[in-house]
């Protein structure tokens, strides 16, 4: 397959301050990929430099085999795009802004953009001013789809949705992957990235850590557990089941805590041999979990490997 997209040592800095740094990325016409990192590590100035609206330090990046920077009109034509914040004329209607926007784009389908709104449950006739996040989010979306581009890039495409408006948008993002048509998008968000993408790269700092595919991040999920037994617990029940990464027994004697890594299956096993009566668990966010493994990494040097 062809590179859809192809990052060559692309760095961005802004004055002295860290943007992003020597990322390597190649992404392939018709993947969905997913680009991951918590707040701060470079996801919006990689996809701006993406756009041609940021120019790079030194490095470069393509669409299609068109240089970002120098080509970003051409680029501009293939892709639809969702940008992090956007300032749209408040005082125009979605309707208005979608039909600008259509007409800016030498007129698109009609029919789909009406679908498109009633798919994501919008209401076209407000003026942008009165529009809460998720709706303005709505008209970012419906304006990135529109023109059925051959390459989406989106920024945060979830924020502001309710969850059934963010189901909505996983079904457009798999029929646009089954029309063959390629999907990159940012997200902070674990578990959403798990749920539409093939391929997932991890930014953290300004620099990739991590390309691989989405069915890996499994490796480096985590859950938090706490499980409260009737009678005395011990942490001995827990001691041989792989994944277990820290146990603790609470002064009460029995409650435990365990940090586990991969599935919770034996770990539910256990408990309901020794009769649980309480098991709460909690997935701890990327930024815990990056936390979290470069605290061990820095204990244990060689202990650990992310790849
Ligand atoms: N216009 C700017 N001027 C100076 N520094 C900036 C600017 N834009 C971004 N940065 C810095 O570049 C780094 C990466 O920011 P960026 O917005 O790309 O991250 P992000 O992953 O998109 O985060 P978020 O999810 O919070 O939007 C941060 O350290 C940020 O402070």
């Amino acid at each position: 397959m062809s590179a859809m997209i192809q990052l060559q040592h692309l760095t961005k800095t802004y004055g002295r301050q860290r943007g992003i740094q020597d990322i390597q990325l190649q992404v392939a016409e018709g993947e969905v990929f997913g680009f991951l990192g918590p707040n701060g590590a470079g996801k919006t100035t990689t996809i701006r430099t993406l756009m041609g609206l940021l120019k790079p330090t030194s490095g470069q990046a393509f669409i299609a085999g068109l240089d970002c920077w120098k080509e970003s009109t051409a680029v501009k034509r293939l892709v639809g795009y969702l940008p992090g914040e956007f300032a749209l004329d408040p005082t125009l209607t979605g309707a208005q802004i979608l039909s600008y926007l259509g007409h800016l784009r030498g007129g698109v389908d009609q029919n789909y953009v009406r679908q498109l709104i009633e798919r994501l449950d919008f209401d076209p006739s407000k003026r942008f001013r009165d529009y809460s996040r998720g709706n303005k989010q709505k008209v970012g979306l419906v304006q990135a789809f529109m023109h059925k581009p051959r390459l989406l890039i989106l920024d945060e495409p979830t924020g502001g949705l309710d969850p059934l408006n963010q189901q909505e948008f996983y079904k457009l993002v798999q029929e646009t992957h089954a029309e063959g048509r390629t999907i990159f998008l940012s997200s902070h968000i674990l578990p959403e990235v798990e749920h539409t993408c093939d391929r997932v790269a991890i930014i953290r700092e300004g620099q990739i850590i991590q390309v691989n595919e989405v069915a890996r991040l499994k490796d480096f999920k985590q859950h938090d557990i706490e499980i409260t037994f009737q009678q005395p617990a011990t942490l001995e029940w827990f001691a041989q089941i792989p994944g277990v990464l820290n146990s603790i027994l609470e002064p009460n004697g029995h409650t435990i805590r365990l940090t586990t890594q991969g599935s919770l299956q034996p770990i539910i096993q256990i408990a309901a041999q020794h009769e649980a009566y309480n098991i709460l668990t909690h997935e701890p966010n990327l930024e815990e979990i990056f936390l979290r493994f470069y605290a061990n990494e820095a204990a244990q040097p060689h202990k650990k490997s992310l790849a």
